[in-house]
């Protein structure tokens, strides 16, 4: 109620850029009031790691953006070198029970938020985009990357067979045989590559330039109805949607057993700590 408040007093202010943060400011939301675009940001310090509040920070955001009718929503992150570090590795390992299943739940919702988003979506990826950052930036319907960078699905380079929502998103932005060797391979691709095979659409060298990319691109839509564009855009996805539908539960159930693993559970210990040696060598 509070919120919605404050969003009508937002909404009056003559500001040309105005701010429909959330209280929490896991996500921050910008609204251009020239071009109507909303800017969602991923602002979780250090890495944008997935957790539970991240996770549904960003669901509430999305909802407020289409909510509000935005003409479209740009996806960025707050840090100048890493997108999103993809899920919270410390939310999977030694998990709470309730928090590892609220988490995939939140996974599936943000999936489903944005790939049956009515507005049309870009991703300004500045930064690491590996595992779920890759996720959040397949999901929308254009991407522009800064260089020297890395995208991709890791999963099983990690042990991990990605979910099908992965492949969905790959389906949608690859060629098949490229989609199905890099989900099978676990492949990261730099900036470069992923220009080269189509899984960004631009590259450009600065976070301003990337978010102008996006304006432009979903300036491209101005001139199209909506609502036919967005019931295109539905008309597209709705066999992956239904799918995911019902496949949903058995999706959340896989992840749960295969989390709780033993194995699975060294292995993310393992790779954790490799995640901290890694800083513990730079620092020397
Ligand atoms: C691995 C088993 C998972 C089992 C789950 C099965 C489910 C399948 C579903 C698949 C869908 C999504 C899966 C995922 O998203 S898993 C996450 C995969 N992500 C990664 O592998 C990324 C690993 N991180 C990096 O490569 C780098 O950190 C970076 C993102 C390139 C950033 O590099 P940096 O130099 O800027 O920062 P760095 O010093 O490495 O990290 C800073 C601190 O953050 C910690 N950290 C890094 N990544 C994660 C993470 N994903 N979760 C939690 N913590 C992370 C890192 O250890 C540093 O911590 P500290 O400061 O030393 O304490």
């Amino acid at each position: 109620m509070m919120r919605s408040k404050f969003l009508s007093l937002l909404i009056r202010a003559p500001s040309v850029c105005r701010s429909m943060s959330t209280a929490t400011k896991l996500t921050t939301i910008d609204v251009n009031d020239k071009t109507g675009i909303a800017t969602l940001t991923l602002n979780r310090s250090p890495i944008n790691a997935l957790n539970v509040e991240l996770l549904q920070d960003l669901n509430e955001s999305i909802k407020e953006i289409e909510d509000n009718k935005s003409r479209g929503l740009i996806l960025t992150s707050s840090n100048d070198k890493v997108f999103s570090a993809g899920l919270d590795l410390n939310e999977m390992y030694r998990p709470d029970k309730d928090r590892a299943r609220l988490l995939w739940i939140k996974l599936q919702d943000v999936w489903l938020a944005l790939y049956s988003c009515d507005l049309p979506t870009a991703a300004a990826i500045n930064g690491y985009a590996p595992a779920g950052g890759c996720l959040l930036a397949t999901v929308c319907e254009y991407r522009v990357m800064l260089p020297k960078c890395r995208i991709g699905f890791n999963e099983t380079q990690l042990g991990i067979v990605p979910p099908i929502f992965c492949m969905f998103n790959f389906l949608n932005v690859l060629p098949r045989r490229v989609a199905e060797r890099s989900l099978s391979q676990g492949q990261m691709f730099t900036t470069e590559q992923a220009l080269q095979i189509g899984l960004v659409d631009d590259v450009v060298s600065s976070k301003g330039e990337a978010l102008d990319k996006c304006t432009k691109f979903i300036d491209t839509f101005a001139k199209v109805n909506p609502l036919a564009r967005s019931l295109a855009k539905q008309q597209f996805r709705a066999a992956d949607l239904q799918r995911f539908q019902t496949e949903r539960a058995k999706d959340l159930e896989s992840f749960l057993a295969f989390i709780n693993h033993p194995q699975m559970q060294e292995g993310l210990g393992i790779y954790l700590n490799s995640l901290k040696k890694k800083q513990q060598l730079n620092a020397v």
